[in-house]
């Protein structure tokens, strides 16, 4: 498994008369890790999704130099919810789906569902059902149905939204983990200031809506395992912070509402 580049030119994205997203450019590096920020409802998962190719665009999506024209197996998608794993089928049997539906002989498919869901730190729960996991072992368990088809891209929508402080803080040091081990290029949408520069190689600030754009791109050197306790993550927290909350403040005075709400 290796990383594609992407390369989003002169994006736009529509839904009717609403321009959700306008013109963006940004180049992807293979292998890298972007973290897309920004305020609620400004467009980071239409654009997510627009890179998955769910969603027409105007300009041009390319990975690897390719067009996206729609869903591919060079990229997986990893959702908020874990309510997309089949629940009458046990974790192994979820992550082995894909390869059964392309005809991969039994004994392969085992073997790949196996190691992947060892990547995870799964192999204790291969024959345990959804419904009897924990929200953290199903996110883990989605993560392993999407690295099993190898793709050159993750696109990641919120995956540790949903769970709790002390899980989240786990899964993210286990992805940075499995980031680094796969080589796969990353895409991550997130509310979560410190998750973004936790785990992030360059977080992009996206702006308001409508027509969002992006505002800034905050490259992130720091070394990894990283810290909150240290002080240069916290100056790029408090730099990301501001921009956001600029950005908040920006897109409540333009409704007309007060900029004191966003503080
Ligand atoms: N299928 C759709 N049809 C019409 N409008 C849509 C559709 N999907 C998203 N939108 C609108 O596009 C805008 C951006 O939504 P999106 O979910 O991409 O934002 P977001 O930045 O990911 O939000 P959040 O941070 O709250 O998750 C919103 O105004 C939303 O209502």
């Amino acid at each position: 498994m290796t990383g594609a580049s992407i390369n989003l030119e002169h994006v736009g994205i529509a839904f009717g008369t609403a321009q959700i997203v306008s013109n963006v450019n940004l180049t992807i590096q293979p292998g890298e890790f972007i973290c897309l920020l920004g305020p609620s409802g400004c467009g980071k998962s239409t654009l997510l999704n627009a890179i998955a190719g769910f969603t027409p665009v105007s300009g041009r999506i390319t990975v690897d130099g390719v067009p996206v024209t729609g869903p591919g197996l060079d990229r997986g998608v990893v959702f908020q919810s874990s309510e997309v794993l089949f629940p009458w089928l046990t974790i192994r049997q979820n992550v082995e789906y894909g390869l059964k539906l392309r005809g991969t002989p039994a004994k392969e498919r085992r073997e790949k569902a196996d190691r992947y869901l060892a990547m995870v730190g799964l192999s204790h729960a291969l024959d345990r059902f959804p419904a009897q996991l924990s929200g953290g072992m199903r996110q883990r368990a989605q993560i392993a149905r999407v690295l099993i088809n190898e793709p050159s891209v993750v696109l990641m929508d919120e995956p540790f939204g949903a769970l709790d402080a002390q899980t989240r803080e786990v899964l993210q040091a286990e992805l940075a983990r499995i980031w680094r081990a796969t080589g796969c290029t990353i895409v991550f949408v997130t509310h979560d200031i410190w998750e973004a520069v936790l785990l992030a190689d360059r977080v992009v600030v996206m702006t308001a809506g409508p027509a969002a754009g992006i505002k800034t791109v905050e490259e992130i050197t720091l070394p990894h395992p990283r810290d909150q306790g240290d002080a240069q993550a916290l100056t790029l927290f408090r730099r990301l912070r501001d921009d956001i909350g600029a950005e908040v403040r920006r897109a409540l005075a333009q409704q007309g509402l007060s900029t004191e709400a966003a503080e």
